[in-house]
């Protein structure tokens, strides 16, 4: 039996759309795999009852095909489904990494990345790669069609979650067909800052980079508190505040320092408006770690 743990994602960082992702210190997906005749899948943990075990409809499922690799496989899912942490992802990312190990199939990580995006397709309908690339590979991932580059970070970041769903595919429903050119520019500026941000680990630089005049304002209104929850944390000193993913889930870039307060603010600034949720107060983390029993 192989096991294997992928952590949570927060894709876009807003200037990102499709394109950034960052993986998190907490929560994670667990999977355990082995071989079978045939994909059998088991789920338990965090939302689980709202995850098919047919492995048809299962984002493991699609791996597990891909991969010519059956299996019975069980999931203890850490990362809530429809969370924008990255939940289908995080579960597509350890099946990849362990399904590849239990078969020998030889890919690497980098190589695994289209793979586990197969899951992606299955559940929002394009094979987007900016989730499963951080989840596999851990840190900084800038997922392109030409590939992933990837880089070590380790900012300090909170993901506060509401007790809300936004599904992936609502979400990529209401991103604009069309930009303005003086948003594009804008957006390219963005994302060049947060990339520079992301090699010298500087939350002043992630933060302001993290800025979006096209996607990220059409999704707001699917996040009940969003404006309430952004300004609370910035008040309470985070240097970007963003959706994460597609929502619900919203992602704050801090300093060390400031963590805990920016947590707090959150979490009220949702209770205020008649929601729970709850706050990782974690940091850019490391990739998929497999074990062996
Ligand atoms: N192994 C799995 N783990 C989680 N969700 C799964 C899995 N397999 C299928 N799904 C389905 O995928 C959907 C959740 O994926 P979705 O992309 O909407 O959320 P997310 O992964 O949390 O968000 P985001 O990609 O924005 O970070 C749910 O409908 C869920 O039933
Ligand atoms: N880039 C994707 C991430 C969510 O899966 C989106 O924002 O739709």
């Amino acid at each position: 039996m192989l096991t294997v743990r992928a952590p949570a994602t927060s894709a876009n960082l807003g200037s990102g759309f499709d394109v950034f992702g960052v993986a998190l210190g907490t929560p994670a997906d667990v999977v355990r795999v082995e071989r079978a005749p045939e994909t059998t899948i088991n789920v338990t943990g965090a939302g689980s009852e709202y995850i098919p075990e047919d492995p048809a409809q299962n984002t493991v499922g699609a791996v597990a095909d891909a991969l010519d690799a059956p299996a019975r496989i069980h999931i203890d899912k850490g990362v809530r489904p429809s969370s924008g942490l990255g939940s289908s992802a995080a579960s597509a990312a350890a099946a990849a990494v362990a399904l590849n190990a239990l078969y020998d199939r030889g890919y690497s990580r980098e190589e695994l990345v289209p793979i586990a995006a197969e899951g992606e397709a299955l559940v929002s309908g394009e094979a987007h790669a900016d989730n499963v690339a951080p989840s596999l590979l851990g840190g900084f991932t800038i997922a392109t069609d030409d590939g992933v580059t990837q880089v070590d970070a380790s900012i300090p970041v909170v993901a506060c979650l509401p007790e809300t769903a936004v599904s992936t595919r609502d979400a990529r429903a209401v991103v604009p067909d069309e930009a303005a050119l003086e948003d594009v520019v804008d957006t390219v500026g963005n994302a060049a800052t947060l990339t520079v941000g992301m090699t010298r680990d500087d939350p002043e630089l992630v933060g302001r980079g993290m800025e979006d005049a096209i996607v990220t304002p059409k999704r707001t209104s699917l996040i009940d508190g969003y404006e309430q929850v952004r300004t609370a944390a910035l008040d309470a000193g985070a240097t970007g505040v963003t959706v994460s993913g597609a929502g619900p889930g919203v992602l704050a870039v801090c300093h060390r320092r400031d963590q805990r307060a920016v947590a707090s603010a959150m979490l009220e600034a949702f209770e205020a408006v008649g929601i729970d949720s709850r706050a990782y107060q974690t940091r850019v983390g490391e990739g998929a770690r497999l074990y062996r029993e």
